[in-house]
């Protein structure tokens, strides 16, 4: 937990992130990797089956290789770290300066600053209500749900959950926003691709909204700036296992618009917060890789992160639920 202001409040927001491991080892990958992959929530598989795979398989091969993509985008110095927890605290930060009536700190579902942990110290500290806003602006089944199960089993606190804001107008527009700043910047590419974090497609089929809230995100961005259809596209990244996931794959998207002769493509990924593994390392890394060799050139637009604007939007998005509840 992040120690900022006190104000004389007994109300708390607590913004929610994934998590990350806390070094860039395969030691510290492993026991962030076990944790998160142990989450029902997130692999739905028989214990007896998925246990015995997950111990002796994929934790031993996955935690050094992915250990060494986190080295790849690690922070420096004193506040350094992980991207994802660097920026998360950051932005807590930002959206205490902008809440001095509330105490505002920053979680992880998965590794540190645990959540349960951080509500126990709100609780002690005087907390009587505490708002818990997850960073996943589109809610699903493995992530925002999963959440909800800690917040649920919180004690002697009143506690309330923020289930998604992937239409609010000050998010929306505040992403926006970002986009025209950087093609400004940086000169139009032209595609704009809004790239997702993927889900199985069987959740999907279960009912999991998470689809049709990255099609709304995408749509009403794509609307707030004017593009004409056939100019922009949406598609999914970060695939894990082998069933079949959300598509279309970003990879595959980026390989047919290099076909179609597209070579200057700008890629932003709004199904996150802050940009993390997935963005800096799968994206702007190795996806741009692979379309340079491709002939084209991926221009990558970094999340909101700590940026005053996604501070001022998550505020008023805060700002309105409390008065919605008082
Ligand atoms: C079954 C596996 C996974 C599902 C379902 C899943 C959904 C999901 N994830 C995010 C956001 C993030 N995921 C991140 C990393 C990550 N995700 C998975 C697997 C699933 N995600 C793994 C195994 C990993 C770790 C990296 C790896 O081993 O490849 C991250 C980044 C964390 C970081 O430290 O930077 C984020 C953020 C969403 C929004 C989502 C649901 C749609
Ligand atoms: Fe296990
Ligand atoms: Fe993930």
């Amino acid at each position: 937990m992040t120690a900022t202001a006190s104000p004389r409040s007994d109300t708390a927001l607590v913004l929610v992130n994934l998590g990350t491991p806390d070094a860039p080892t395969p030691g510290a990958v492993r026991r962030y990797l076990g944790e998160f992959l142990h989450d029902h929530r997130v692999v739905q598989l028989t214990r007896w089956l998925w246990c015995p795979l997950l111990h002796f398989v994929i934790l031993p091969l996955r935690s050094k290789p992915v250990a060494h993509k986190y080295a790849t985008i690690w922070l420096p110095g004193d506040d350094g770290g992980s991207p994802l927890a660097v920026y998360t605290r950051r932005l807590a930060r930002a959206v205490q300066a902008q809440l001095p009536q509330l105490r505002v700190v920053d979680a992880m579902r998965y590794g540190n600053p645990a959540l349960p942990r951080v509500i126990d110290e709100l609780r002690e500290a005087g907390a009587k209500r505490v708002l818990v806003l997850p960073l996943y602006p589109q809610y699903s089944t493995t992530t925002t749900a999963s959440v909800g199960d800690v917040v649920g089993r919180a004690g002697d606190v009143r506690t309330r959950m923020l289930e998604d804001y992937h239409l609010a107008p000050e998010w929306t527009g505040a992403v926006a926003d970002s986009i025209r700043t950087h093609r400004e910047r940086h000169g139009g590419g032209e595609h704009l691709l809004f790239s997702f974090h993927g889900l199985p497609q069987r959740l999907a089929d279960a009912g999991d909204p998470y689809p049709q809230q990255c099609e709304a995100s995408a749509r009403a961005i794509a609307d707030a700036l004017g593009l004409a259809a056939g100019s922009w596209s949406l598609s999914y990244q970060s695939r894990f296992g082998r069933e079949r996931w959300l598509e279309p794959a970003t990879d595959a998207t980026l390989r047919a618009l290099a076909a179609r002769n597209i070579k200057r493509v700008d890629v932003i990924a709004p199904g996150f917060a802050v940009d993390c593994l997935e963005t800096l390392e799968e994206v702007s890394l190795m996806l741009a890789e692979e379309f340079a060799t491709l002939g084209g050139e991926l221009r990558y637009i970094p999340c909101l992160n700590d940026s005053a604007a996604h501070a001022e939007a998550l505020a008023r998005i805060v700002q309105r639920e409390l008065l919605a509840v008082d």
